[in-house]
C-alpha cells in the first residue's frame, strides 16, 4: 500500500496520531525527527545549532527521498518537510499527504504543555507572546504548501474518522 505522511505545523499531532493511525493501519511508523537524531546521533536542536538550519533542510530530503514508496509506511514528517525543496511533490507523487490543520491557539497550549524544548524554531524560553508570533508567521508562509495536501483534516479527529477519510480517497485493504 502506499506511503502516508502526515504533514502540518510543529504539535499538530503529526508523531503522536501517526503512532496510532500506523498501528490501526497494520502498517509500519516512522518520524522522521527520530531516524534524524538517530541517523545523526544528535538531537534535532543539537543539528540547528551545530550544523544549522540549511544543513537540517539537507538532511530531511535526504531521508524523505530515502523511503521507498508503496512500503505500507506512515510518516510522520517535521512541520517544515512540505515547505523545502521539491519535497511537497515528492510525496504527493509517491503516497497520500495529509495536513492536520490546527487553530493556532491550540498549537501554541500544546506547545507549552509538552514536555522539553526540542523545537530551535519555537523556543519556548522567549515570552510566550513571542512564540505565539513565531507560530502565527510561520503558518502563514507554509499554508500554500500545506494546502497542497491530498486530504486537509481541521480541528480536532480521532484515528476512526481519519480512517474513514483515507479509505474514501483510496480503499485500504
Ligand atoms: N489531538 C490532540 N489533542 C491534544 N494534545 C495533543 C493532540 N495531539 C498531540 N497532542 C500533544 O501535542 C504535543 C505535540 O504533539 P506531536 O504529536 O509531537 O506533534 P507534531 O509531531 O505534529 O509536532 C504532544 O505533547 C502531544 O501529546
Ligand atoms: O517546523 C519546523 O521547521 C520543525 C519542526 C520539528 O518537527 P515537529 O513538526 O514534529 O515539531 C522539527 O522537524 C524541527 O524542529 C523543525
Ligand atoms: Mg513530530
Amino acid at each position: 500500500m502506499k506511503n502516508i505522511y502526515l504533514i502540518g505545523m510543529p504539535s499538530s499531532g503529526k508523531s503522536t496520531l501517526g503512532k496510532e493511525l500506523a498501528r490501526s493501519l497494520g502498517f509500519s511508523f516512522t518520524d522522521m525527527d527520530k531516524l534524524i537524531e538517530t541517523r545523526e546521533q544528535k538531537t534535532i536542536s543539537e543539528i540547528f545549532s551545530t550544523y544549522g538550519e540549511a544543513h537540517f533542510r539537507e538532511l530531511e530530503r535526504k531521508t524523505l527521498h530515502g523511503f521507498q514508496p508503496d512500503q505500507s509506511m506512515v510518516i510522520a514528517t517535521g512541520g517544515g518537510v512540505p515547505c523545502f525543496f521539491d519535497n511537497m511533490d515528492y510525496m504527493k507523487k509517491n503516497g497520500i499527504s495529509i495536513f492536520l490543520n490546527v487553530e493556532l491557539d491550540d498549537l501554541a497550549k500544546r506547545l507549552y504543555k509538552a514536555q522539553g524544548n526540542n523545537r530551535p524554531l519555537l523556543d519556548k524560553s522567549q515570552s510566550e507572546e513571542a512564540v505565539i508570533a513565531t507560530i502565527k508567521k510561520t503558518f502563514e508562509e507554509r499554508l500554500p504548501f500545506y494546502k497542497q495536501a491530498d486530504i486537509q483534516v481541521d480541528g480536532e479527529i480521532s484515528v476512526n474518522q481519519l480512517l474513514w477519510l483515507i479509505e474514501s480517497y483510496v480503499p485500504v485493504q
